[in-house]
């Protein structure tokens, strides 16, 4: 039967990108994404904004809810400090099992624990099955409707600290009108926008940073 679009995705990386080198990995997947066919990568444009972040956080402890096809995974994982740790979240099985391969090719297995399963039922676990305090750094591009509910639940389960940095994809395509209403809206985040466009294409999108303030 015909592959899959991720699977497609990996034998691109597998042919073009050299094993243990992120940044070709990076390449590689945005050349398939440009040249062959889209996918629903952050992608350049917004990763570059992603990788200042990032750069700028300098996080220990990183989420990532969305994992797709790695794309993102490693990106903020090549950023990261020795011995920093990032846990990235995909509910559908057969995405996390590209990821997986996409991040050993990336040489990066260390730094990253992938784990299958759904956000609300994992983020009440984080802290006794992952021995996790706060997060510094959370990234969200998951089921858009659940940007705003997770955002709460992780606030409920205290894994926020004062400075830690949300940042979500796809503010405005697909859009996330509740999540954006509330983090501009509320004394407890100050928040930015930083305007781009959806991944290899000229529709607008673009990158809210959230600042939780405790
Ligand atoms: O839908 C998107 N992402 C989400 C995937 C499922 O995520 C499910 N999922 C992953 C962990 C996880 C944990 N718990 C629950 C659900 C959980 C998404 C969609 C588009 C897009 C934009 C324009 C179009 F015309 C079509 C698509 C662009 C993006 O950048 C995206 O990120
Ligand atoms: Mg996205």
């Amino acid at each position: 039967t015909r592959s899959t679009r991720p699977q497609r995705l990996l034998k691109a990386v597998q042919k073009h990108a050299t094993r243990g080198d992120p940044q070709s990995v990076i390449s590689a997947i945005d050349h398939f994404c440009r040249h062959s066919e889209w996918a629903m990568n952050i992608g350049d444009e917004k990763g570059s904004i992603l990788d200042s972040v990032v750069s700028e956080v300098n996080p220990e402890k990183v989420l990532e809810l969305g994992t797709y096809c790695g794309y993102s995974t490693v990106r903020i994982a090549r950023l990261l400090p020795p011995g920093a740790r990032l846990i990235t979240l995909e509910f559908n099985a057969d995405y996390a099992a590209i990821a997986r391969q996409v991040i050993i090719w990336a040489g990066l297995e260390d730094k990253v624990q992938l784990v299958e399963g759904a956000s609300e039922d994992w983020i009440p676990r984080m802290k006794e099955h992952f021995g996790i305090e706060t997060f510094d750094f959370v990234f969200l591009d998951h089921w858009k409707d659940r940007y705003l509910p997770d955002t709460k639940l992780m606030e409920d389960c205290g894994l926020l600290r004062k400075g830690t940095v949300l940042l979500a994809d796809n503010v405005i395509c697909p859009g996330v009108p509740d999540y954006l209403a509330y983090v501009r809206n509320s004394l407890s985040y100050k928040s930015c926008y930083f305007k781009s466009h959806l991944e290899y294409t000229k529709a607008e999108d673009g990158l809210e940073k959230s600042v939780f303030l405790g």
